[in-house]
């Protein structure tokens, strides 16, 4: 499945951004004016291969899972929360569930891996795609096999087949795992040789002895694992998440349908960097929603060659961010089939 969505990526058509430019400068503004919007409506319409790109409704996905490493004390929130959280999902009150209820995005929950049984009425409220209770303790050995981390990507891959089919025409891709800022702050150190003072942070807030704690953890981690750069999927498997692996699943199967895909925070852009390095097409069709407060997200951002649209200091994930920034590529799909040309309105042009 990895490999037929990876070969389904295609670039985007360089003569259709030629067009879509020409058709931003003939509308009644100054050329450039409307700034990064006007870059964000092109990239739109080449994801979607149109002149005239639609991102309603979009699909949310939020990937759920444990990690071993909780078992180090490297969160403030113990291992439990992930499961409660998915049950506040389900109940509908949690932050990403105000967002999408406010966009009219259709929610879907995925438990690619939560720790424990849920209750009966949080698993009819899921989707159950369970590749196992949680990950090993990656501090010790490697979270997932490789097979493990390929059987995650087809759970978010066929999530984001399932939001397409139902309509959905972008993706917000979140995510929810209790350690998992220890989880893609390994990845990113492995991928990206950056240091762990840069990279490693306080996640759900903790103190700073906590922080060192982390690091020496993570430290241990790259220590032990073998991980090589040049392979995306070892190093996911070797460092990452079952929920990562999934959302690396889910852009690269929203690309290979051709709808935008909307970027969170620290642990999506992290998934977005495997994702990228599994697959270089993929590139074009992220967009990144926020900067978020936590420190390697910078580094991740800065090798993505990536600027978000938003700085709301968020540190949450579930997707909030990149749900937060969705109004815009709806504003940006508008200005381009509702904006008047200087033609229609009888505007002269500039001298
Ligand atoms: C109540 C609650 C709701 C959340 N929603 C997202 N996260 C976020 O915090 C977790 C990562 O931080 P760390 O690595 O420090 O555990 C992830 O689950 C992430 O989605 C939450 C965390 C909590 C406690
Ligand atoms: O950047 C994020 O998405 C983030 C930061 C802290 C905790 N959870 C998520």
């Amino acid at each position: 499945m990895l490999s037929s969505t990876l070969a389904a990526i295609r670039e985007p058509d360089s003569a259709l951004a030629e067009r879509v430019a020409q058709h931003l400068d003939n509308l009644t503004k100054p050329p450039g004016s409307l700034g990064r919007l006007e870059r964000l409506a092109i990239e739109l319409a080449l994801s979607q291969d149109e002149a005239l790109p639609r991102v309603s409704p979009p699909g949310v996905l939020v990937f759920a899972a444990d990690h071993g490493v909780a078992a180090e004390g490297v969160s403030a929130f113990p291992q439990a929360v992930t499961a409660q959280m998915v049950a506040n999902f389900a109940a509908g009150g949690a932050a990403i569930n105000v967002f999408a209820r406010q966009h009219g995005a259709r929610l879907e929950v995925i438990d690619v891996g939560v720790a424990g049984e849920l209750p009966a009425e949080v698993g009819r409220a899921v989707v159950t795609a369970r590749v196992r209770s949680g990950t090993r303790n990656l501090a010790v050995e490697d979270a997932m096999t490789r097979d493990e981390a390929e059987a995650a990507i087809a759970v978010g891959i066929q999530a984001a087949e399932r939001a397409v089919a139902a309509g959905c025409r972008c993706l917000i891709v979140g995510e929810m795992g209790i350690a998992n800022t220890t989880a893609s702050s390994a990845l990113l150190a492995a991928l990206c040789d950056a240091s762990l003072e840069a990279v490693v942070g306080p996640g759900t807030g903790i103190d700073a002895a906590r922080l060192a704690h982390k690091r020496e953890v993570i430290a241990r981690a790259l220590d032990g694992r073998r991980v090589d750069a040049d392979d995306p999927l070892g190093a996911l498997a070797a460092l990452g998440g079952l929920e990562i692996a999934a959302m690396v699943g889910a852009y690269l199967g929203g690309a290979a349908r051709r709808v935008p895909l909307l970027v969170d925070g620290l642990i999506a852009t992290v998934a977005a960097l495997v994702a990228c390095r599994l697959c270089p097409a993929l590139r074009p069709y992220l967009i990144f929603g926020h900067r978020s407060r936590e420190p390697g997200h910078e580094i991740a951002l800065a090798d993505l060659d990536a600027r978000p649209l938003l700085d709301l200091e968020l540190r949450l994930g579930e997707g909030s961010g990149a749900a937060l920034a969705f109004p815009l590529l709806e504003s940006a799909c508008r200005l381009l089939a509702e904006m008047a040309t200087f033609d229609q309105a009888g505007i002269g042009a500039a001298p």
